[in-house]
C-alpha cells in the first residue's frame, strides 16, 4: 500500500515507524474529519507549532509532580503569558482555536479562565437583555472581569426546584436580597469560584412578594476590582483537593443579606418590573440554557478525551513487546494480541462516534439559540433537552470505561502518572456528575421516551418527531449481512422493545394502584436502560451518516472498517435483548461475532495512524508512555529521575524516622 503518512520522523522509534508505514490514509485528511474542517485541523498543527517556540508557554516541571498550590500557580502564569500572546496565536473569534489553544498550554487540570469562557460568558449570551450585554457582556469578552456560574448547593445539585439561596425582591428600594440560610444552601463545586471570579452567574429562587417562582439566575459582584477581596455580606473560599480538576479553584459561596439592584436580574427571558410584577419566560426551563449548551458539547470534547488517552495505550502498545505469537524466537508487539485489539479498537471507534455526534448536537443547540433570540421559537428545546441528557450520560460512561481499559492496556506503566491516563480519566469521569449526574440525566430521556410511546399507544404516531419515529415502525426480520442499514433495524428493534416494555411496567404499575412517582421509582431501572439503548442508537445513525458524507476514498475506506467494528460491537453488547424473544437467531449472533473479530485484522494495520490522525502535539498529550517518538523506557527513566524524591540520595523522612527505627531494632 502505498505510503500517504506524512508524518515520519528520522530518530523515531522503528516499531512506530513501521506502524506509520503502512497506514492506508493520510492522517492530515483524517484530521480534516475529525476536527469538522481542513481550516481547524490546520490552524491546530499551526498553532502547536507556534506555542512550540514561545518556551514561557511550556511546562516549568511535569505536572504529576506539582502540589496543589503549584498547579494554580503554574496555570495561572500560563495563562498570563497566553495573554500576552493570544491575538499572534490565535483569531480570538475562533472558538475551536481558542479551545485547542488552552488544551495545548493548559493541560487538563484546570484553571482560572475555565468556567468563566465555558458557562459564565455563555450564560450571558443566553440569559441577559440587551442593555445587560451593553453592560457586562464586552467587560466579560474582555476579561475585566472573570465570572464562574453558581448554581450547585451543598445539600441539592440535580433536584434545582429545592435550591435554598434565595434573591428576595425588595420593591422599595428595587434590590434583591440575596441571602444563604443554612449551611446546605452554600453554593458548592462551581468551578474558579474558590479564588479567582470576581463575578458570578449565581442560581437563586426568585421570591417576590413571600411567593417562590423558582431558579433564577443573577449576575453578582463577588469581589472588590481591585483588591479582590471578597465584598462585605459574602464568604467564599476553595473546596479543596478532588479526583482531578486540581488546578481549578471550585468554591463554595454564601450570601449574607447581600443587596443587588434589580437590573442584576439577567432578564432576557423573564424580569421583574419595578413594582415587582413577574413577567414570565416563554418556556420554564429557559434559563437552563449555559446548561444545555455544555451538554451539547460534551459528547465532541469526551471524545477527544477518549482519543487522548488512546493515542498513549495505542502508541505504547506498538512499542512494548513481549511474549511471542508462532515464532518463538522473536517477541511481539502487544498490539498484535487479539485480547488487545479488542480491548482498545472499539473504543478508537467511539471516540470518533461520539465525535461525530457530538458535531450534530452542536448544530442542533446552534440552531435553537439562534431561533430562540429570532422569533422567541422555544419549541426544539424539549428534543434537544433529551438528546442532550442520554448523550451526556453515555458517552461519559463509555469514555470512562474507555480510557480505563487503555490504562490497562498499558500495564503496570499505565499506572504510572507518567502515562498521564490516570489525569484524563479524573477529567473524563468528572462529566459523568458534572452538567446532570447521568442517571438523573437517563432519566430525563425516559420522560422523553415514555411520553413518545404514550402517543403511539393513543393512536397519535403521526406526532412523533424524527428521533423517535422507530417507536412506531411495525417489526420485521433482518438480514444483517445486507449492511449498515440492517444493523440500524436490529438497533431500532431492540430500542424500541425496551422503551415499549419498560413504559406498560410503569403503566401496569399505576394501574394496580402506585402514584406516578412510585411506579416511575418501581421502573425506573428499566427505563435508563431505554434511554441507553435509544442514546446508542443515535450515535451509530450519526456515524453511519458520517461516514457517508466524506470525500476522501483512502480515509472513508479506513472509518468504513471503523463503523463495521462499531456495529457489530454494539449491536454485540446489547444482543440479549433480542435473543431473549427470538427475533435475533444464534447463526446471527456467530455472525455478528465473526465481523467483529475480522474488522479488528482489518483495523490493525491502521491502528496508529488513527490515533495520529488526532494530531495531540507531545505536549497536549503530556505523557511519557505516549509521545510520538516512542521512545518509552529512556523517557520514563528520565522522568523517574526528574523526581523530586531523587534530588538526594537520602531523605529527611529516611533519617528522621527509618533510620532511628532501624536502629533501635538492633539493640
Ligand atoms: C467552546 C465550547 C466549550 C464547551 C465545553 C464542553 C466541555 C467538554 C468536555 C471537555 C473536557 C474538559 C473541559 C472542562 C470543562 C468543565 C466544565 C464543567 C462545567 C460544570 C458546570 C456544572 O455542573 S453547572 C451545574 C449543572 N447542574 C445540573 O446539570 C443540574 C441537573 N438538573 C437539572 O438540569 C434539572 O433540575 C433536571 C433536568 C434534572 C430536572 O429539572 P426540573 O426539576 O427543573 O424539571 P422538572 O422535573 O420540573 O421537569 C419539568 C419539565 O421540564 C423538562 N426540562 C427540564 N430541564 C429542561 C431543559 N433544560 N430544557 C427543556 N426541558 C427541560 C423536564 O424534562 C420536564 O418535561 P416533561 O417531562 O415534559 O414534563
Ligand atoms: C468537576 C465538577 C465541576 C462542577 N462544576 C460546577 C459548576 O461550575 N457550577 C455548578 O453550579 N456546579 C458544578 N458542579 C456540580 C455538579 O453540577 C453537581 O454535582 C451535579 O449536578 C450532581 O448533583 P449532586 O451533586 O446534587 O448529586 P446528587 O443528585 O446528590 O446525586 C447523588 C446520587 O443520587 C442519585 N439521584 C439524585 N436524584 C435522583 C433522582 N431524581 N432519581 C434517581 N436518582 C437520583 C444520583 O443518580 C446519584 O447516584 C461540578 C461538579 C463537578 C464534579
Amino acid at each position: 500500500m502505498a505510503f500517504l503518512n506524512k508524518e515520519i520522523r528520522d530518530g523515531d522509534n522503528q516499531d512506530l515507524t513501521e506502524e506509520r508505514r503502512t497506514a492506508t490514509f493520510d492522517t492530515d485528511k483524517m484530521a480534516e474529519v475529525i476536527y469538522g474542517s481542513e481550516k481547524l485541523a490546520r490552524r491546530r498543527r499551526e498553532i502547536s507549532h507556534a506555542v512550540s517556540r514561545i518556551p514561557e508557554l511550556a511546562d516549568s516541571r511535569p505536572l504529576p509532580f506539582l502540589d496543589r498550590f503549584e498547579k494554580v500557580t503554574e496555570g495561572t502564569r500560563k495563562l498570563s503569558v497566553l495573554d500576552r500572546h493570544l491575538a499572534e496565536l490565535i483569531d480570538v473569534n475562533d472558538n475551536g482555536e481558542a479551545l485547542h489553544l488552552y488544551h495545548e498550554v493548559m493541560g487538563m487540570e484546570g484553571h482560572p479562565l475555565a468556567l468563566h469562557e465555558v458557562m459564565f460568558v455563555p450564560a450571558l449570551i443566553g440569559q441577559a437583555s440587551d442593555e445587560q450585554y451593553e453592560k457586562w457582556l464586552g467587560r466579560a469578552k474582555r476579561r475585566e472581569i472573570i465570572g464562574c456560574y453558581a448554581q450547585t448547593e451543598l445539600g441539592h445539585g440535580s433536584n434545582l426546584r429545592k435550591l435554598e439561596t434565595t434573591a428576595t425582591y425588595t420593591p422599595s428600594t428595587q434590590e434583591f436580597i440575596l441571602h444563604t440560610p443554612t449551611i446546605t444552601a452554600l453554593k458548592w463545586w462551581p468551578g474558579a469560584l474558590g479564588k479567582s471570579s470576581n463575578y458570578a452567574v449565581v442560581v437563586a429562587d426568585l421570591i417576590i412578594k413571600d411567593k417562590s417562582y423558582g431558579p433564577h439566575p443573577f449576575i453578582v459582584q463577588l469581589r472588590d476590582e481591585k483588591t479582590h477581596q471578597p465584598l462585605p455580606g459574602i464568604t467564599v473560599g476553595d473546596i479543596g483537593p478532588k479526583m482531578a480538576f486540581n488546578g481549578g479553584d471550585n468554591g463554595y459561596l454564601g450570601f449574607d443579606n447581600f443587596r443587588i439592584p434589580r437590573e442584576n436580574l439577567l432578564n432576557r427571558h423573564s424580569r421583574v418590573e419595578a413594582d415587582g410584577t413577574y413577567v414570565r419566560p416563554p418556556h420554564a426551563k429557559i434559563g437552563h440554557s449555559a446548561m444545555i449548551r455544555v451538554r451539547s458539547h460534551m459528547a465532541t470534547g469526551q471524545g477527544w478525551l477518549l482519543g487522548h488517552a488512546l493515542t498513549i495505550a495505542i502508541r505504547y502498545s506498538a512499542v512494548r513487546i513481549q511474549g511471542f505469537l508462532e515464532d518463538k524466537s522473536h517477541e511481539v508487539k502487544v498490539l498484535d494480541y487479539q485480547t488487545q485489539q479488542h480491548r482498545l479498537f472499539p473504543a478508537i471507534a467511539r471516540a470518533y462516534a461520539f465525535i461525530f455526534c457530538g458535531f450534530e448536537t452542536i448544530r442542533l443547540y446552534d440552531q435553537l439559540i439562534l431561533d430562540m433570540n429570532s422569533n422567541g421559537n422555544t419549541s426544539g428545546m424539549a428534543d434537544l433537552h433529551a438528546l442532550t441528557s442520554g448523550l451526556k450520560s453515555v458517552v461519559t460512561h463509555f469514555v470512562g470505561q474507555g480510557i480505563e481499559q487503555a490504562r490497562m492496556a498499558c500495564g503496570g506503566h499505565g499506572y504510572s502518572m507518567a502515562s498521564y491516563i490516570s489525569e484524563i480519566y479524573g477529567v473524563a469521569i468528572g462529566g459523568c456528575t458534572y452538567e446532570g449526574e447521568n442517571m438523573v440525566m437517563l432519566l430525563q430521556l425516559a420522560r422523553y421516551l415514555v411520553k413518545s410511546v404514550e402517543l403511539v399507544k393513543s393512536g397519535k404516531a403521526n406526532q412523533l418527531g424524527p428521533m423517535v419515529a422507530y417507536l412506531a415502525v411495525a417489526d420485521h426480520k433482518v438480514n444483517l449481512a445486507t449492511g449498515p442499514d440492517s444493523y440500524v433495524k436490529m438497533f431500532q428493534y431492540i430500542s424500541k422493545r425496551q422503551s415499549w416494555k419498560a413504559t406498560e411496567k410503569f403503566l401496569k404499575f399505576m394501574e394496580n394502584g402506585d402514584s406516578r412517582d412510585v411506579a416511575w421509582n418501581k421502573t425506573a431501572v428499566e427505563l435508563t436502560r431505554a434511554s441507553r439503548l435509544h442514546t446508542r442508537l443515535y450515535i451509530m445513525e450519526t456515524f453511519i451518516r458520517r461516514v457517508e458524507s466524506v470525500t476522501d476514498i483512502p480515509v472513508k475506506s479506513a472509518l468504513t472498517d471503523l463503523l463495521n467494528l462499531h456495529l457489530n460491537y454494539e449491536l454485540l453488547d446489547v444482543a440479549s435483548y433480542a435473543l431473549e424473544d427470538g427475533f435475533m437467531s444464534s447463526n446471527q449472533m456467530d455472525f455478528i461475532k465473526n465481523q467483529l473479530y475480522s474488522s479488528l485484522e482489518k483495523i490493525r494495520p491502521n491502528a496508529v495512524s488513527l490515533v495520529d490522525s488526532f494530531q495531540f502535539s507531545d505536549m497536549q498529550l503530556r505523557s511519557v508512555l505516549g509521545r510520538r517518538d516512542g521512545h518509552v523506557y529512556q523517557n520514563l527513566f528520565d522522568w523517574a529521575k526528574s523526581s523530586p524524591l531523587n534530588k538526594t540520595d537520602v531523605l529527611p523522612s529516611v533519617t528522621q524516622y527509618l533510620k532511628p527505627m532501624m536502629e533501635k531494632a538492633k539493640l
